[in-house]
């Protein structure tokens, strides 16, 4: 047994927990061409016998927060994620039952959900988060001509497969797996430039052209087989101008939210593109504008001015 005295010092440890806060695990689950997708943010806290660390720095009783997060990704894989509750209960019992020093765990657990883009079939693969985007809207006149430039920020999209990027160019500091099979998520910031200038002229309908625009950045982003996601801003660019013929120019600033395949093999376990780690920071940044040919950009290249 441990020794719980603490030392003859007028400080008694009180309420302690620890553990891995914020695991963000992606699990897909392939039925076919039909992909499911699980994500979630996983917080573990864990308390018990814990005084000797905190007194005297003797970690016999901890078991390490990494290995706390390692169980996270191998429970991802060994049991799936049927509920978040499901999940939490598994990973709650086995951190109790397991170790005995630990008396009480607590796993907290945000779930982002996903809707699919476009129904079966087609779109099997392609999500966006739930929850609305931001509309955004800007009106200049200066008493003879108008610019309006409509768009949306935080629209979260991802595919979960239909995506690859290899062939690039490797210097002696690249390190970078070629893939010929990731996800690709973004967080789509767009702006779109009417060219509608004078009250001379008719309105667009500014309540469809926001739908049928968002309508169209979406199929894109699920229609195109994606070798950068380069190409698939200049396809959600390209398809807005050739539908929508009151639009003359689309920028756009997507953020790579990259997402790391796990390693699972120090657990016995092989990952067949089914559990990610959810990077957060750094993430690439692609950023660019895409305009109706002969037309000239005005859009300012640093959309956070906008
Ligand atoms: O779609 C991508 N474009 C890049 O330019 C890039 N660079 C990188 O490291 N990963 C990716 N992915």
């Amino acid at each position: 047994m441990a020794d719980h005295s603490h030392p003859a010092r007028p400080a008694v440890l009180g309420q302690n927990q620890y553990g891995k806060a914020e695991n963000r695990v992606v699990k897909i689950t392939r039925d076919g061409a039909t992909h499911h997708v699980k994500d979630l943010n996983v917080s573990v806290s864990l308390s018990g016998d814990m005084e000797e660390v905190h007194y005297s720095g003797s970690n016999a009783h901890v078991l390490p927060t990494d290995t706390t997060k390692n169980t996270v990704y191998a429970f991802a894989k060994e049991y799936g994620i049927e509920s978040a509750e499901q999940f939490g209960i598994h990973l709650a019992r086995h951190f109790v039952t397991s170790q005995e020093p630990i008396r009480r765990a607590r796993i907290r657990i945000e779930e982002y959900a996903w809707q699919r883009i476009g129904t079966s079939g087609e779109g099997a693969h392609s999500f966006v988060r739930e929850g609305r985007e931001t509309r955004l809207a800007q009106i200049t006149y200066d008493g003879g001509t108008w610019e309006v430039v409509s768009g949306l920020k935080d629209l979260v999209v991802m595919n979960s497969t239909d995506s690859e990027f290899w062939g690039y160019v490797k210097d002696k500091y690249t390190t970078l797996p070629e893939a010929h099979d990731r996800i690709l998520a973004t967080e789509v910031s767009g702006r779109w430039r009417f060219n509608w200038t004078e009250d001379a002229r008719e309105m667009p309908d500014w309540e469809k052209s926001y739908e049928q625009i968002r309508k169209h950045l979406l199929q894109a982003f699920a229609d195109t087989y994606s070798l950068s996601l380069q190409q698939t801003l200049y396809e959600m660019g390209a398809r807005i101008i050739e539908h929508r013929d009151e639009i003359d120019e689309v920028r756009f600033s997507l953020p790579n939210k990259h997402h790391f395949l796990v390693d699972l093999e120090p657990f016995g376990l092989k990952n067949d593109n089914e559990v990610y780690l959810a990077a957060d920071r750094p993430y690439g940044l692609i950023e660019a504008t895409v305009l109706r040919d002969g037309c000239e950009a005005r859009i300012p290249v640093d959309l956070t001015n906008l």
